[in-house]
């Protein structure tokens, strides 16, 4: 249904918003067809449902909807006489009631528009001539017109000579048809009757019209005025005026799709062009906007022509979302018209000037005051900033002064820097000899006093106490290697090692992160500190510990204060400056704050410090390819073009690098016993397995990464070690730093099955799910609590897709599930506590790791735009329920991906799409490197065992 507006007409501005009211035909089949044992594809459950009835693959599914609701359809049973009672009476009678009205049929050729219109027609112009017979109080003139639209060009089907008619622009009118032969005529007979002698003598001179009629478009046009014979009681006549249009548009296949060349390729050409303008308009009147109410019936040819019914039914339910405004179009005259508008103008200004009156005033005022106050609290930070750098200042100098004189002392040459990021200034101070030292980590030993004192000297590097700052990342150039993905485990602890621009470890680089170490003072610890209100970017939750001059054991207070954020920066910059004084480099806690002392009983109970780096490890896995991914995009490089995934050459080159960064490298570097890289990292990896264990045997839910238990019910040898190792943990509270770092070592023996630990590497995962037919079910059981991790962790949803698609089920998938889920578990763990993590020196919080999942969403809605065309778009819409006409559709679309952890169509549905739009092409194992963990460097050709000791160390 729709409107136009005529000179003389005017719509009242009593109306009604509408929708197009689409009804679908479905065509019988054709004797041909039965002939064939052809089956419908396609079949109404309903008077509104419509489902296609064959299965569809997932990737399918996944892109189109498998049933369409309209307000109305009809089997191929149904006769036409249905199909314009139930589907087009009401809108065609409207035009008797001043209401314009359009009745158009879509779909491709031989579905039946023809067919279907003709009969349509006739019904309707039956009941208007009935109406115009009952309505004897009313003058009626019913105008007619017809038209046919061939090669752009327009036919007037009344006229005997055919010529061909111009379209023209009119600025008032819109686009008219310049010489529109208009007949009054008595009856529908009589029209009819015209019609026919028209078409006869046409045929005669144009043999081809037969052939191309299915090929134009035709509108038979009828236009009644209907006025009251008498004049009503203000003495006023009124007068209606409306069109119904009746239209049988060419078949709406593509050009392509017709194999035609020559003049009927520049048919085809033509009629695509009026039917894309078509779809185009009711697309975009789809989208909220008021125009023609455009009517549609078809029936859908089966099996051959799936695309093309789904266009039609794509079609169709964009029309379906096309709102309308009907407005009865009532015609006045140019002196009433005018006074109208004049008592319309006169409103319009008082209504204009009380508001003027009213509200200005009393808003400026209101608008004043709130400007005066913000300009007041600017000014207030202003001059606290100011105030604060002042204070940074003269730290800097002073401890620049005392530093010096120290080191000149000391001959050791320091370095003293400030982080610049001016939310948390803070100062790092650092012997550089220090940092040339091997270390071993034991950040705080308990000297049994009640205070804290860094342990010896030898055994303790300042780079494992120097607890990492949030604004790390400032002073790292960025790159994408990532340090728990490091086969080198032991270097990610070791001070020596600082990675360089191209994410390669540069064991001579002087840059900043070098001399900066971190270390989170475990959950358990800070969870009592730790105050919920201040944000999670705050620094509260780490504490500096620069041991590099372990002589002096300086009192602080105050720096372990937790409060809000801005408190602890003064704080913290106030005691650096207090300390600055004699010990710019020490900074030890103070027994006497009582969290203090809790945080010494914390850790010299349990020796339960984390390296921050080493809990990144459990981020990056789930970051890196989202990561690599946005930033490609960010980047706008690589990214295929919308269907030319096949030509995507993959990965950029640096991502592959970076997968090769990965490798692993594990048995000389890794695990040597007599290195004492190893013999720290193994001691970190042991705190830090340690203090999970606690954690979680107090949540008595969670897997500590690293070395873990298994499955309860799957007794395999691991359990065994497991065991092993756990009560190795437990004994070794008393131990030193270096029998700490021993013991480690030892404590890992068990796993690797008395090999030497070389062979670490090598050692095979035992069969850990029991017989090989009960993997089916322990790997989807495996699936779905891995999803559900994902889930609570707000995993990257590339990477959810990636590993979903690429881990189907194969007995070798199992290693890749264990991991995943033992990292997952790690992380929701340690986000269940309120802990935060360090990922390349960015602090990964719920909250942050939220926001990320956010922006990849975002990310994947741009996406939408380059890699689905608009078709697919909105098949998808409509397979995901957004309704067409609302706004964000992409982002609606995005914020549904991934969401229904316990609908397995749901999650390879949102996997499909992501993988769609993330350009995912090959699902072969290149990518399972990816999550492989560098597995690959060192696989037994032919072989599929992983070893548990490499997944332990991948965790680190
Ligand atoms: N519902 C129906 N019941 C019986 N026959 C039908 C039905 N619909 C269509 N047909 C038959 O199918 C054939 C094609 O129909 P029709 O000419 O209406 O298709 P069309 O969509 O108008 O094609 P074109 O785009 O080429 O004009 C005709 O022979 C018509 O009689």
């Amino acid at each position: 249904m729709g409107m136009d507006g005529g000179d003389e007409q005017m719509q009242e501005p009593a109306s009604c918003e509408e929708r197009i009211f689409v009804s679908v035909r479905l065509r019988p089949l054709s004797e041909k067809e039965i002939v064939r044992h052809d089956v419908s594809d396609w079949e109404c459950i309903n008077d509104n449902t419509i489902i296609y009835q064959n299965s569809l693959s997932v990737s399918e599914r996944s892109m189109y909807p498998t049933a369409y609701t309209f307000d109305r359809v009809f089997s191929s049973d149904c006769q036409n006489q249905q199909v314009y009672e139930a589907g087009a009476k009401e809108v065609a009678l409207s035009v008797v009631s001043g209401i314009n009205s359009s009745v158009f049929a879509y779909g491709q050729t031989s579905s039946g528009k023809t067919y279907t219109m003709t009969g349509i027609t006739e019904y309707a112009m039956t009941d208007i001539y009935d109406y115009v017979q009952r309505h004897k109080e009313r003058e009626f003139i019913l105008k007619f017109s017809a038209m046919e639209i061939y090669n752009e060009s327009v036919r007037d089907l009344l006229s005997a000579d055919s010529t061909p008619l111009r379209l023209l622009d009119d600025p008032e009118r819109g686009t008219v048809v310049e010489k529109l032969t208009e007949e009054t005529l008595r009856d529908w007979n009589h029209f009819k009757e015209l019609l026919s002698v028209c078409e006869a003598q046409r045929q005669i001179g144009e043999t081809s019209l037969n052939e191309t009629s299915s090929r134009s478009h035709q509108i038979l046009r009828v236009t009644i005025e209907s006025s009251a014979r008498e004049f009503l009681g203000n003495g006023k006549s009124s007068t209606l005026a409306a069109t119904v249009n009746f239209v049988d548009l060419a078949g709406s296949e593509r050009a392509s799709q017709t194999l035609s060349a020559g003049a009927r390729l520049k048919e085809g050409c033509h009629i695509n062009r009026s039917l894309l303008t078509l779809g185009t308009v009711i697309r975009k009147l789809s989208r909220g906007r008021n125009g023609h109410i455009p009517f549609r019936d078809s029936k859908l040819t089966p099996r051959t022509h799936v695309e093309q019914s789904r266009n039609t039914l794509l079609f169709a339910s964009c029309a379906k979302e096309v709102t309308t405004n009907a407005q009865v179009n009532v015609v006045v005259s140019d002196k009433t018209l005018v006074k109208q508008l004049q008592r319309e103008l006169a409103r319009l200004e008082n209504e204009l000037r009380n508001a003027q009156t009213a509200s200005v005033s009393s808003d400026f005022a209101a608008l004043l005051r709130q400007k005066d106050l913000e300009i007041e609290k600017l000014k207030e930070e202003v001059s606290t900033l100011i105030q604060q750098r002042e204070l940074v200042k003269s730290e800097v100098e002073v401890l620049r002064q005392s530093v010096k004189d120290e080191s000149l002392g000391d001959k050791k040459p320091l370095k003293i820097w400030a982080a610049p990021n001016p939310q948390y200034p803070e100062l790092r101070v650092q012997n550089s000899w220090d940092f040339e030292r091997s270390s071993i980590v034991t950040p705080v030993m308990d000297v049994g006093d009640g205070s804290f004192t860094p342990s010896d000297r030898q055994s303790c590097s300042s780079e494992e106490s120097f607890l990492q700052l949030p604004d790390f990342k400032l002073n790292v150039p960025h790159s994408s290697f990532s340090p728990q993905l490091s086969p080198k485990i032991p270097n990610l602890f070791e001070s020596n090692m600082c990675e360089d621009k191209n994410g390669e470890l540069d064991e001579n680089s002087e840059a900043p992160c070098k001399e900066v170490r971190c270390i989170d003072s475990g959950r358990s610890s800070m969870d009592r500190y730790s105050d919920s209100n201040v944000s999670d970017s705050s620094p509260k939750k780490y504490q500096n510990y620069n041991m590099s001059s372990p002589r002096e054991n300086t009192d602080i207070s105050g720096l372990m204060d937790i409060g809000n954020e801005d408190r602890l920066k003064r704080e913290s910059m106030s005691l650096h400056l207090k300390n600055s004084s004699n010990h710019p480099d020490i900074v030890f806690p103070s027994p006497e704050k009582p969290y203090l002392w809790h945080l010494k009983e914390e850790i010299s109970s349990r020796r339960s410090f984390k390296l921050t780096r080493s809990i990144s490890c459990k981020a990056s896995l789930m970051t890196d390819l989202t990561s690599e991914w946005i930033e490609r995009l960010e980047k706008d490089e690589s990214t295929p073009p919308m269907g030319n995934e096949k030509d995507f050459p993959g990965r950029p080159d640096s991502f592959r690098n970076k997968l090769s960064a990965l490798k692993y490298d594990l048995p000389n570097e890794g695990l040597s016993r007599n290195g004492s890289q190893s013999s720290s990292t193994t001691a970190t990896e042991y705190e830090l397995n340690a203090l999970i264990e606690k954690n979680e045997s107090q949540s008595s839910s969670m897997s500590a990464p690293g070395i873990e238990h298994m499955p309860p019910d799957v007794p395999t040898p691991e359990d065994q070690n497991n065991t092993i190792f756990s009560t190795s943990m437990r004994g070794t509270e008393e131990m030193s730093t270096k029998q700490l770092a021993d013991h480690a070592v030892q404590v890992t023996e068990p796993i690797l099955y008395g090999k030497d630990v070389k062979d670490v590497g090598l050692d095979p995962i035992p069969d850990n799910y029991g017989s090989p037919s009960a993997w089916p079910l322990e790997f989807k059981r495996r699936q779905r609590e891995i999803i559900e991790l994902w889930h609570a962790c707000n995993v990257s949803l590339v990477h959810r897709t990636y590993f979903f698609l690429l881990f189907k089920g194969d007995p070798k998938d199992y290693i890749y599930m264990e991991v995943e889920h033992r990292r997952l578990s790690f992380l929701r763990s340690v986000s269940s506590h309120d802990n935060q993590m360090v990922e390349n020196g960015q602090v990964l919080t719920p909250a942050s790791s939220a926001k990320a999942l956010r922006h990849e969403r975002h990310m994947l809605s741009e996406q939408m735009r380059k890699r689905l065309s608009i078709q697919e778009r909105e098949n998808l819409f409509l397979k995901w329920g957004i309704r067409l006409n609302t706004k964000h559709r992409k982002l609606q679309l995005a914020y549904c991906l991934w969401t229904n952890c316990k609908d397995m169509d749901h999650i390879a549905e949102s996997a499909a799409v992501v993988a769609k739009l993330a350009g995912y092409v090959d699902p072969e194992k290149t990518f399972k490197e990816m999550f492989g963990l560098n597995f690959t460097s060192v696989q037994q050709p032919n072989k599929s065992n992983y070893t548990l000791k490499r997944i332990v160390l991948s965790f680190l």
